[in-house]
Formats: structure tokens, C-alpha cells, sequence
């Protein structure tokens, strides 16, 4: 059973929720001061991703909790974080698959399928554990105008 503690982010949105998720994955990070991160080694990930809103869709749902599975679970679990190279560059620091970049990406993938919807829910935040003792949350900056 997955339990775990994760920072509240606040917001002015009537409706709020979280969906956990584990996601069995290798990575290394293609970096010299990244140290034995250089080699393939293997985390299984905590993600929890916040999202919230002032609407529901037909089904009653902010977002179907299954569709966020699919969407992160299905896509990263058991796979090589470095291969997905539509997310993630051998070259580029800002997009190495490190905690803040797996966070970011997962960010990004959960919004733009967000954007698709009618009541449009906002994905307000992103927990990723990728070990017992280190951890990363990304929230997007807030456009400007919104509140
Ligand atoms: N800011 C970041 N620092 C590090 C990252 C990262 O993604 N962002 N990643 C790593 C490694 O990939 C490693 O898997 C995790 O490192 P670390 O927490 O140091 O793991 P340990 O189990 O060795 O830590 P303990 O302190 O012994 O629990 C490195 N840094
Ligand atoms: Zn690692």
C-alpha cells in the first residue's frame, strides 16, 4: 500500500486530487560530476501528481484517477528513462533524467492532456521520490493574469 506524506501546494480551486503512482525505471545521468549516477542503475519511483479545478466533466470526475495512470504509469514503468528521447537529452542539463527533470516531464505530459478537456483541471503539482531520501516537487509558475 502506498502511504507517504507530500508537500499541500495552495491554490483557490474548489476541487483537488492526487493520484500516487509507483513506476519501476533505470536512468543515469550523462554527466561527469554525476558520479556512479553515470552508470544505468534502477529506482522504483513515488509520483504524485496534484491536480485541481472548479468543474467536473459528464462522468462527475476532475480527471479519471485511471487516465493519469495510463498516461505516466503505462509510459515510464519498466522502461529506460534516457530512451525517451521526445522527453529527455543527452546533452541538454535542463533535460537529463534527473528527479527535477522526471518531475518537469511528467508535468508537462499530464497538462497537455489536460488541456484537451472541456472543464480543463490544472495540474498544480508534481511529487517525485526517487529514492528513501531525496525528493523533488515542480510547480508551474503562474502565467501572467492568473491568479
Ligand atoms: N539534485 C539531484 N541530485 C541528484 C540526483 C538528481 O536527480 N537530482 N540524482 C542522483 C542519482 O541519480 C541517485 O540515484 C540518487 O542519489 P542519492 O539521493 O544521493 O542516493 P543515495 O541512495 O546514494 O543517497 P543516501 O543519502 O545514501 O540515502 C544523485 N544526485
Ligand atoms: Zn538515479
Amino acid at each position: 500500500m502506498i502511504q507517504q506524506i507530500y508537500p499541500q501546494v495552495q491554490h483557490d480551486y474548489q476541487f483537488e486530487l492526487n493520484k500516487d503512482m509507483h513506476i519501476s525505471a533505470a536512468h543515469y545521468i550523462p554527466h561527469e560530476d554525476a558520479g556512479k549516477c553515470q552508470k544505468v542503475h534502477g529506482h522504483t519511483y513515488f509520483v504524485n501528481v496534484t491536480i485541481a479545478g472548479d468543474e467536473l466533466d459528464d462522468s462527475g470526475f476532475l480527471v479519471n484517477f485511471a487516465s493519469l495512470k495510463k498516461l505516466i504509469h503505462n509510459r515510464f514503468d519498466h522502461s529506460i528513462l534516457n530512451d525517451h528521447s521526445d522527453l529527455f537529452s543527452e546533452v541538454d542539463p535542463n533535460y537529463f533524467p534527473t528527479t527535477e527533470g522526471v518531475a518537469r516531464a511528467i508535468w508537462e505530459l499530464v497538462q497537455s492532456d489536460l488541456d484537451t478537456k472541456d472543464n480543463k483541471p490544472k495540474c498544480v503539482q508534481v511529487f517525485v521520490r526517487e529514492t528513501p531520501t531525496s525528493y523533488v516537487v515542480f510547480r508551474p509558475k503562474k502565467k501572467e493574469g492568473q491568479e
